[in-house]
């Protein structure tokens, strides 16, 4: 019988925690076995307590749990809790799940900056995961359970880190970066959400905290693990963003431009090829969600499209098209990734599993 890890989710009934119910139903490694949101929706079965936006339909073995508060003590049996929490009400509640001594994959933004928190897009910077690796032996040698929290980042900016990564490996180091994004409604969540009114036949060119999270997250994903095991920012890179809402259920487009710090500069082909031909660590572990291919580079000359390419690898996958000269910069291109799959609760639980491929759960 194939070892299973008991798997809650905090937020089960928003934008994101919807997506790790979906993800979660029939997973190999997870059973799905708390559900947690707010006074609104616990003591409901889940069912009842959802307003349910998927396309898929609830799973069955999500629809009759019944939703409890947020309290670490109803959780105790968790290996791994998923966090799509609300960030006005996550600090509180996933520290007190930390020092209760439970393990926290979270999407919310409270503890991102945290020099002791690894900031994690699985796609990318895995190896940021042996610092949980190495307190996690350390407190099964003093035989206690090591709460810890890991943040996925914010969902933007997982799409950025990824191609960035993938062509820093191959050319080394890039010191300039621009990016302006055109965000799906789903980023903004449920509740409130975007307002229908608002978002109708415009374009909303702010999203509050958006810009100032790509322009230092990506900067803490690319960058290294010092000997204390803090994390240190990549100085050498800049990074400036633009952010805007737009009338799209699923997906977030983004238009980049990047200058690298070499002065023997790549051709279009050559950097086509290097996103082509990235593999993570995810992939050569083997975990059941990485997606069969990191980076799509689409030759057509009006892809990617959030309505066509959100879903590639079941949402794993990043985009790239229109890879080309950039008269400014070095090269611009178009990526598009899933923001609440590799963007959020998909990054979650390839976190899980990378973890789990590793006997760290
Ligand atoms: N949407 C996206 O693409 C992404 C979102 N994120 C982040 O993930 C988190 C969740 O976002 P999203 O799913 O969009 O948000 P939603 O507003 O859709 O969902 C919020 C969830 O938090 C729960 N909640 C609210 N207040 C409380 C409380 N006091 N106690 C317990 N649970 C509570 C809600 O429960 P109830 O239904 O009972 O009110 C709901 O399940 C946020 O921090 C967001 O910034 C990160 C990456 C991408
Ligand atoms: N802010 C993103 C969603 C997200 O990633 O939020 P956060 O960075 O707070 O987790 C959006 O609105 O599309």
């Amino acid at each position: 019988m194939p070892v299973t890890k008991k798997a809650g989710v905090l937020g089960a009934t928003g934008s994101v925690g919807q997506k790790f119910i979906l993800l979660l139903a029939e997973h190999p490694d997870f059973e799905l076995y708390k559900l947690g949101a707010s006074v609104r929706s616990a003591g409901k079965p889940y069912a009842e307590a959802v307003k349910w936006r998927q396309t898929a339909t609830i799973p069955e073995s999500a629809r009759q749990l019944v939703v409890v508060g947020c309290k670490a003590s109803e959780f105790a049996d968790c290996d791994v809790v998923f966090s799509g929490l609300d960030s006005d009400v996550a600090g509180d509640i996933e520290k007190e799940f930390k020092e209760f001594g439970l393990v926290v994959i979270s999407n919310a933004k409270n503890y991102r900056r945290e020099p002791d928190v690894p900031l994690v897009v699985p796609l990318v910077n895995s190896s940021h995961l042996d610092v949980v690796a190495r307190r996690v032996k350390q407190a099964r040698a003093a035989g206690t359970k090591p709460g810890y929290i890991i943040c996925n980042s914010n969902c933007s900016t997982a799409g950025l880190v990824v191609p960035l990564g993938a062509l820093m490996a191959r050319f080394g180091d890039i010191s300039d970066v621009t990016v302006t994004t055109l965000q799906a409604i789903s980023g903004a969540g449920f509740s409130p959400g975007v307002l229908g009114f608002d978002i109708l036949d415009n374009v909303i060119p702010y999203i509050s905290g958006e810009e100032e999270k790509l322009e230092w997250e990506t900067k803490k994903i690319l960058g290294s693990v010092a000997e204390d095991d803090s994390f240190a920012l990549r100085s050498s890179m800049t990074v400036s963003a633009q952010c805007n809402r737009v009338a799209v259920s699923d997906g977030h487009l983004e238009c980049v431009s990047i200058k690298f710090a070499t002065t023997n500069k790549p051709s279009v082909e050559d950097v086509k090829q290097a996103l082509r031909d990235y593999i993570c660590e995810s992939q050569t572990l083997g975990c059941p969600s990485a997606p069969k291919q990191c980076i799509y580079v689409l030759d057509e000359v009006d892809r990617p499209q959030p309505r066509l390419d959100r879903n590639r690898d079941n949402g794993y996958a990043i985009s790239v098209g229109r890879v080309r000269e950039d008269p400014v910069f070095d090269f611009k291109f178009i990526v598009l990734s899933h923001n609440t799959v590799i963007g959020a609760a998909g990054s979650g639980i390839l976190i899980a599993e990378t973890l789990f491929k590793k006997g760290l759960l």
